[in-house]
Formats: C-alpha cells, structure tokens, sequence
C-alpha cells in the first residue's frame, strides 16, 4: 500500500526522476507525460497535474493550501509569503482589478484602438520588423497608456531594459556575472518603479475630476481614501506593466504566425474588418461584432498560451488525486497539456477557429480545459484586457497592412522565458483601406469612407 503512496511517472520511485529530460525538451517531455494518467511524480519534489479536475483543485486553493512558487519577475519565491503581504497584495489587486474589468474595457477600447494604429505607423516605414520586439514595444505602449494615461515617459523603454536584464542566461554564468547581473536588474527595477510614481503623482495632480479614465486614477482615489499608500500604487501598476506586455506580445506574435500559415482563415479575419470596420478604427461598438477575430485569439491562446506551465508550492500537508502531498513539494500545471487533450478538443494539435464559434451547449468544455490565464484567487488580472486588446490589435493591424511572414526566414521555438516564436520576421506592406478615428461624436454605425492608400 504504502508504494501505491506516489503517483506513477517516469522517474519511478527514484530520489532524481526525470528532470534533465524535461530540461531538454520540456514541450515534448510535458506532452509525453500525459500517458502516466492525470497525475504524474516528475521526481520527489515535482508532480504534474494533467486533468482539469485537478487544475482546479490546484488553482482553487491558492493561497491557503498552495502557494504561488515564482512572483512576477519569475523569481522563485519562498514558497508561501508572509501573510501580510499577501493581504496587502490581495487588497492592491482588487483595487487594480476594478480598471481592468470588462465594464472599464468597454470605455478604453476606442483608445486601444488608436494606441494601436498609432505605433504601427512606424512598421510601414520599416517594411519588415522582427515580430517579438516590435510587438512588446506596442503592448507596452498599449498598457502604460491604460494605466497611466497618455503621458507614459520613460516607461516603454524602461520595460524592454527590464526585459533584456531579466533573460536567463544560455549558459550558467560565474559568480561574478551572476552578481553584476543581479544588480541590472535592481537597478531598472529601481528606475521603473520611480518613473511610475512620478507618473502617478503627475496624473494625481492633473486629473482631478470624478471620473477615473485610467487605472492610476482609480489608485489615487484609493490612496486618498487612505486605502492604499503610493508604494502599494506603484507597485501594482509595475506588476501589471510587466506582466501584461511580454505575454500579450508572444500572444499577438503566435496570431500572425498562425494566420501565415492558414491563408483562408487570414482572408476571413480581414473580410471581417473590412465588413464590420469599413475602414474606420474599431470602437468599443464593433468588438462584440468581431467574432472571427475574437475566436482567432482564442484558439491562438489555446495553442500557444505564453505561460505554458505555471506551478505552485504545497503550504500544508494534502492529498491530490488520493495521493499525499507535503509542504514543499510542487505542483505543476501545463495549460498547454491541457489545451492540447484530445480528451477536449478534437483535432487537438490543429489551428481551427471554428470550434469556438460552433461548440455546442450540449458538450460544455469542462472549466479548467481552457486556462491560458490560470484560475482561482490568483487569476491573470489583465484576462479582459489581454483578450480585447489582441482583438482589436489584430483588426487594426490586419486591415491596415498585408502582413506575411518574411520568406526564407524560420522563427525558433522558445521557452527561455514564456513560450515565444523567436526570430519571427514580418514584411508589412500596405492593405487598401488606410483606418482612420472616427471623427469625434460620429456614432459608431455611421462609417467614415475608407481611404484608399497611396
Ligand atoms: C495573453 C496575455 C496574457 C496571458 C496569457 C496571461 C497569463 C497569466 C497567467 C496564467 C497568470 C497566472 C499565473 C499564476 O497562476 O501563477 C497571470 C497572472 C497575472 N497577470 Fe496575466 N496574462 C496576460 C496578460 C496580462 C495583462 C494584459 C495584464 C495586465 C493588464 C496581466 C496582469 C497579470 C497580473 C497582475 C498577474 C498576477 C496576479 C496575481 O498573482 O495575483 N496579465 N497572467
């Protein structure tokens, strides 16, 4: 009996299990996992949870049986936090949370829309861009704009120096490198947070009516009301900058890869703009009506969630499955495992947007089968955003440019950090319709005439 104690994997009983094979190809190892059943010993310290059954336990119990094990910046984390900071954490989220609804969305996707067209002007220029940079540089754009306000400083340049000091390193680095390493990163971290309290304060003192427009407002009104200080502010508009930019643009770069390679959906997601748009930017009006482009993101995400494997830290002694767990032990969840179940979804591996759009009620795709954004009391905070933000960037992009994968050019496979096609270039040349705002006080069904380009 006491054998029968620890789930099956491939590493039997052993102290070492399998973890350099999963080093290796951790894609492939997660998927081969699947035949030891729903939950896998990967060695003595690491389980896989392979159902969704048990992803929801999983998620549903963070923070009080499970802990979150990386904090944002991918640090391994003690395991559980001190119990104040997770309230305090707790509290900054729900009041961050209330900008990031679908409600505050709906008034904020005319400005996305135009953050979007925006940027991109700068890709016309260069006829060809390497999708990931370029991408982060408007997501981050897109983000500092939602939360800050037009007036974004130094913020977008301050993320991608973040980025670049927080790439792990292809080799193990010496000691010495190791420590000049970790100071970059406390030094941009340092220089990012002060550029967003300034911004902050800078907002508080200009933006003085009662109606917040921007995640910063809701903080300052917060931070009068004495329920929250201007460093629990600034750290939740931090975390939301950095989390939200790097998966949004990994998402978006995986979106055009797929509509490269699938030609007739591409023609449908630009039929779709050019019917329902008719050559004006999208407003908060058109995203419900955008639905081959909502179900291209979908089924993006699903194939290639950016967090392709989340874990968690037991706190206190459990069971999983029939199986004990101990504090200490972690627990992993693969959304790309479970996104990729043949279980749930037919044809698992292949891009098909129309499972979305014809799933019928009367196979209901269990809660945890589709979870790019996680679960639980620790959800993504930014899933409305993430997702009407990929809509609309998508609509904007694919009717103002023909945007093609460059020949000859074979992006690579990554996940260093988050799951990334790496090296992806894209040649942007010009659609027919040229999008413009809609002039102020036009009512969103009244279509300005598209503009032919040049
Ligand atoms: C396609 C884009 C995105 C994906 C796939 C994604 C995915 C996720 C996932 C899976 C988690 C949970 C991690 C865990 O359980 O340990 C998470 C957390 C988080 N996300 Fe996102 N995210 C995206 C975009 C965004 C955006 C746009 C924002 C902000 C506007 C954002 C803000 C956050 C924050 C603040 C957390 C931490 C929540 C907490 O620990 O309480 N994310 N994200």
């Amino acid at each position: 009996m006491g054998l029968l104690r620890v789930p099956p994997g491939p590493g039997g009983a052993g102290r070492h299990g399998d973890r350099r094979a999963f080093e290796r190809d951790q894609l492939g190892f997660l998927l081969h996992q699947r035949q030891y059943g729903d939950l896998v010993r990967v060695d003595d310290g690491l389980y896989l949870a392979n159902s969704p059954v048990l992803a929801e336990e999983v998620f549903k119990h963070t923070n009080t049986t499970y802990a979150i094990s990386r904090d944002l910046l991918g640090e391994e984390t003690d395991g559980g936090r001190a119990s104040e900071d997770l309230a305090r954490w707790m509290r900054a989220r729900g009041l961050a949370g209330r900008g990031l609804n679908r409600t505050s969305m709906r008034a904020a996707e005319d400005r996305l829309a135009a953050t979007a067209a925006r940027h991109s002007q700068a890709w016309r220029a260069r006829g060809t861009v390497e999708a990931i940079p370029a991408l982060e540089d408007l997501t981050a754009h897109l983000i500092a704009e939602f939360c800050l306000g037009p007036e974004t400083g130094r913020v977008p340049a301050l993320l991608a120096r973040l980025q670049d000091a927080l790439l792990p390193p292809v080799l193990p680095l010496p000691a010495r490198c190791r420590v000049l390493r970790g100071r970059r990163l406390h030094r941009v971290n340092r220089d990012l947070a002060a550029e967003v309290s300034r911004l902050i304060d800078q907002r508080r003192a200009t933006h003085r009516d009662d109606s917040p427009q921007v995640v910063a407002d809701l903080l300052n009104t917060a931070r009068d009301e004495g329920a929250i200080t201007r460093q629990g502010a600034t750290s939740i508009i931090v975390a939301n900058l950095f989390a939200a930019h790097e998966t949004t643009a990994a998402a978006l770069a995986w979106l055009f890869l797929l509509l490269d390679r699938n030609p007739r959906i591409r023609r449908q997601v630009r039929d779709e703009a050019d019917r329902e748009l008719a050559g004006r930017l999208p407003t908060a009006a058109d995203v419900p009506r955008l639905a081959v482009t909502e179900s291209v993101v979908k089924e993006t995400l699903r194939l290639y969630p950016p967090l392709w494997l989340i874990e968690r830290t037991v706190e206190e002694p459990t069971e999983l499955a029939g199986f004990p767990l101990r504090p200490g032990q972690r627990v992993a969840v693969s959304p790309f495992v479970l996104q990729r179940d043949p279980r749930h979804y037919h044809e698992p591996d292949a891009f098909r947007p129309d499972r979305w759009t014809g799933r019928s009620p009367a196979d209901p795709l269990p809660k945890y089968a589709f979870m790019p954004f996680g679960g639980g009391p620790r959800t993504c905070l930014g899933t409305h955003f993430a997702t009407v933000a990929m809509t609309v960037t998508t609509a904007t992009l694919t009717s103002s440019y023909q945007i093609n994968r460059t020949p000859g050019t074979t992006p690579v496979f990554s996940t260093r950090t988050i799951l990334q096609p790496h090296k992806l270039a894209l040649d942007i040349t010009d659609h027919p319709h040229d999008l413009r705002p809609r002039p102020a006080g036009t009512p969103a069904s009244s279509a300005t005439p598209a503009r032919r380009a040049p």
